[in-house]
Order: C-alpha cells, then structure tokens, then sequence
C-alpha cells in the first residue's frame, strides 16, 4: 500500500435501531497522519460512528475498510488487535492499578504466548514483558507522565487520568487512534496539554487520529479536516476554513442548539 493511501475508508454507512436511524450515508476517509474530527450536534451520530469502526455495532449496509481489510467481519477485539484503538467519553481505567500497570494492560493483545506457554518458554514470555515495560517507559516520557507513573490512578487528578487513557491507547501500537471527547469536563489549562498531546501524537509518532468533539475552539485549532454530522446523516466535510463558512453547517448548529 502506497503511503498515500487512505488508512480508513468509510463508505456510505447505515446503522438503525428499532425505528431509528443512527447515521444514515456516511461516507468518509481518514489519510495517514491526519486528524479528522467528527462534529454535529447532540444526537447527530458521532458515538454511533466510533461504535461501527471498533466493531461494537454492525451497520446494516455499507463498507468500512481499515488497512485495506473489511473491519464489518472482524470481532471487536481483532480489529483493536489490527491496530484500531480507542479512548472513552468517560474514564475507562483500572483505577486501583498504577499508570505503569494500565499502560502494560494496554499492550495486552501484544503478548503471543498463553499461560502454558509463560511458563515452558520462559525466555520468549520474559523477553515480550521486558520490550513491553521498555515501550511503556517511553510512552510515560512522551505524555509526561513520569512522577505519577508509580501512582494508582484514582489518585490522579482528572486531566492526567484521560492522559492515561491516551497512554493507554499508545501501548496497543496503533495504526489509528479515536478519541472520544478527549477534553470533555478539563479546565482551560488541561485542555491546552491534552492539545499538545494530541498533536504531538500525530505530527510526532505519525498516527492518525479520529477524534468526536464538542469544543469547537478545539476542533478548528487541530482538524485537518471535519466532518458534520446532523441527524446522523453528512452534511459537510471539509477544512476547518471550509466547514466553518458553510451554511448547511451554521444551520444544523442553530437548529441543533438547546
Ligand atoms: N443502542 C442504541 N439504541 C437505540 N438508539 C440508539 C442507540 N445508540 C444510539 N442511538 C440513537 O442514535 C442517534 C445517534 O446517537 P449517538 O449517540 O451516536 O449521537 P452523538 O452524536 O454521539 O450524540 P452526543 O453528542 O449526545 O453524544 C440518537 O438518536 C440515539 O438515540
């Protein structure tokens, strides 16, 4: 595959509940190293989408292709062994564990060797264990993590915590990262250092990013590009500069707002 070519394609998805259509026609690609952001208002299918890309709800029609590979065959957990990884509105860690040890968790799916074989090969399980701490070492340096790094997460203050989840998602290696409201209850300062992040984990480790966000300032400050979501169908895809000026977008907002 030419590295030019979209690591995801989304073509023209369909999922409904009993009556009601979560997205209907969605159609878009994510390219290497880009950060593509989901927008629209509450309701419009955001989480629906994150939910068909990690296998958690299967669409009743369309094609989703990550890598080249169908994902609407794979199980949710093959497709996160493939590469597709995923943080959470909400917190979603061992809150009794370290930062160390819920980073290790993360590269669980890296591990090829069974119980069994943890104990009969016991050179290859010590050999995967130590690259896994050493890489996890070095996720912890890159999101600043280090004077928490022996601290159980409930610890935490909440902004570093989501920066575990984010550490947490590093460790699987992955091939795309979706970020469900990554700033979602931060201050202002918090905000700012979880934006460094998540573009120093695009421009620097190079992985590109899906990412659904309510903070506007937000979104225009780091898409590369934005897809609108109104009612679970598109209806803009484009620039931050494009999407912006576009009145079918100003008025899913105007429509939308509570
Ligand atoms: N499991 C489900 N069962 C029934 N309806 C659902 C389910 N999941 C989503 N929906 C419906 O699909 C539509 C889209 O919901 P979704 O959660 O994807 O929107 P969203 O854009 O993420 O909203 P928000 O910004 O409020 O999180 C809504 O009408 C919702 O009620």
């Amino acid at each position: 595959m030419s590295g030019q070519e979209p690591v995801l394609q989304v073509e023209d998805v369909r999922l409904g509940f009993a009556g009601v259509t979560a997205i209907d026609g969605v159609t878009f690609d994510v390219r290497p190293s880009e950060l593509l952001a989901v927008i629209g208002p509450n309701g419009a299918g955001k989480t629906s989408v994150f939910n068909v890309l990690s296998g958690v709800y299967r669409p009743q029609r369309g094609r989703v292709t990550f890598l080249g590979q169908d994902l609407l065959a794979l199980p949710p957990h093959r497709i996160a062994a493939l590469g597709l990884a995923r943080t959470f509105q909400n917190v979603e860690l061992f809150h009794n564990l370290t930062v160390l040890d819920n980073l290790m968790l993360g590269r669980h799916h890296h591990f090829r060797y069974g119980a069994a074989a943890a104990v009969l090969w016991f050179g290859r399980a010590r050999r995967a264990e130590l690259a896994a701490r050493e890489r996890v070492e070095e996720i912890v340096d890159f999101l600043e993590l280090e004077r928490w790094r022996r601290h159980p997460v409930r610890l935490l203050p909440y902004g570093i915590q989501k920066r575990v989840e984010l550490g947490r998602a590093l460790a699987m290696e992955p091939r795309l990262l979706l970020l469900d409201e990554p700033v979602a209850g931060m201050n202002v300062e918090e905000t700012e250092d979880m934006a460094r992040f998540v573009l120093d984990v695009r421009d620097e480790l190079g992985v590109p990013i899906v990412m659904v966000e309510h903070d506007m300032g937000l979104v225009m400050d780091l898409a590369d590009r934005v897809l609108v979501l109104d009612f679970g169908r598109p209806v803009a895809l484009g620039t931050p500069a494009e999407v912006r000026g576009d009145p079918a977008v100003i008025r899913a907002y105007l429509g939308g707002a509570a």
